[in-house]
């Protein structure tokens, strides 16, 4: 890739704040959460020992673990008002307008009073984002009200129990798990962005949280794992992949699921859902969508040197476990709630109102002319 412009449009390589939550492509490549990288934890660890770690600063012992996912399943219960608005939400609304309000419901109904309820609130999200949106889904789709209380040891395995009707297999399980870890945190994105600056207004952490998931939704960023499937699944081959695409760049058309503003050379996060990804396409015998995307990530390197953000392959992974691609962003949101919250107690510990200037390129000053005579 060229070299990354920077200042001007969109901020690119401004320092806008500090923090100690995560570092991004600091050697060109590399994503660390809490000093950790990522590799490392999404091959040794649970999604709830990084949601611990990026909450606390360190990552749980066992006792601490297992208290952490006690109480995560005791917050799985939707109020019965969360529900009716769920059930009043149509079969063709998006999925992320679905979380948006589910959020901005649930601060409704069980507001942060105080900044002292903060963790307890964030705890309440990350545990209820799995049952607000299978709620929505089953109910607006299949027509049944499930239960939302699961025994489900894991984040992951809850979401795809209460979809699916039946508990996940393991090789699903240990998927959405990694998946979780690798959309957890990534510093200053454009969601995290928008929630650290309505932190800075000290607004309450689901206004913030609310905000964020309107940031997301956006195919330019979250929301490019759901187009990057509409795109692969057009293809019936590697070829014809290869022949579209080519025309889709001539065109000078946005490719979804590539380039990224901050990393240069690679996400770090497209080796490791890619290898998952592999591993799900022999498991369901799939020689047409992997190979279909194995190529475009070819193509876009020899034409264009753009390599494969977070989103790519997970568009093919989520595919693979049967995951409707309309809930493919609000996966994200399950897991990226982590980091948004944590952005903003940060924020909170150290705050100054966000508010920086424009370039004005407007009119000179001008006298209004009456109505009567413009
Ligand atoms: C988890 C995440 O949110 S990761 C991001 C998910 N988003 C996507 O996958 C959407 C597709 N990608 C993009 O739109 C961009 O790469 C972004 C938004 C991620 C980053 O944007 P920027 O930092 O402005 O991109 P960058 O400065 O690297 O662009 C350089 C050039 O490559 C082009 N380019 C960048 N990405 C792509 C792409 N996916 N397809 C085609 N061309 C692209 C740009 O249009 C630009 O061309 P120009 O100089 O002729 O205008
Ligand atoms: O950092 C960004 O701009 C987008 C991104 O990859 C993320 O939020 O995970």
């Amino acid at each position: 890739m060229a070299e990354k412009k920077v200042g001007g449009a969109g901020l690119r390589g401004q320092v806008a704040g500090k923090t100690a939550l995560s570092t991004v492509g600091v050697s060109g490549s590399g994503l660390t959460y809490r000093g950790y990288d990522v590799k490392d934890l999404a091959e040794n660890c649970e999604f709830e020992e990084v949601a611990y770690l990026i909450f606390y600063g360190e990552l749980p012992n066992k006792a601490q673990l297992a208290d952490y996912k006690g109480v995560l399943k005791t917050l799985r219960g939707l109020p019965q008002a969360l529900k009716e608005v769920l059930e009043r939400i149509p079969a063709d609304a998006h999925p992320m307008d679905v979380m948006r309000t589910g959020c901005s419901m649930l601060g409704n109904l069980e507001g942060e009073e105080s900044f002292a309820q903060q963790q307890e609130k964030a705890n309440r999200l990350l545990a209820a984002f799995p049952s607000i949106i299978c709620y929505w889904y089953r109910f607006s789709h299949d027509g049944v009200r499930i239960e939302t209380e699961t025994d489900d040891d894991s984040i992951g395995g809850h979401f795809l129990h209460m979809l699916r009707d039946e508990k996940p297999n393991a090789l699903h399980e240990q998927v959405m798990n990694v998946s979780l870890i690798l959309y957890a945190e990534h510093e200053f994105n454009a969601s995290t962005f928008t929630a650290r600056v309505c932190a800075s207004t000290l607004s309450d952490l689901f206004s913030c949280i609310t905000g964020a998931i309107g940031s997301l939704r956006g195919p330019l960023h979250g929301g490019a794992n759901e187009a990057a499937m509409e795109l692969i699944e057009r293809f019936s081959s590697a070829d014809e992949a290869e022949k579209e695409l080519l025309g889709m760049l001539e065109r000078k058309e946005k490719i979804m699921g590539f380039g990224h503003a901050v990393y240069t050379e690679s996400d770090p996060r497209n080796a490791i859902i890619k290898q998952w990804s592999e591993k799900l396409a022999a498991d369901v015998g799939d020689d047409v969508l992997y190979p279909v995307s194995v190529r475009c990530e070819e193509v876009m390197w020899r034409e264009k040197k753009l390599f494969c953000n977070a989103d790519f392959f997970h568009a093919s992974a989520y595919h693979f476990m049967g995951i409707p691609t309309k809930l493919f962003t609000p996966i994200f949101v399950m897991s990226r709630v982590t980091g948004w919250a944590a952005h903003v107690f940060e924020q909170r510990a150290d705050n100054r109102i966000i508010r920086p200037s424009a370039e004005y390129v407007g009119p000179e000053l001008r006298k209004v002319t009456p109505i009567a005579e413009r």
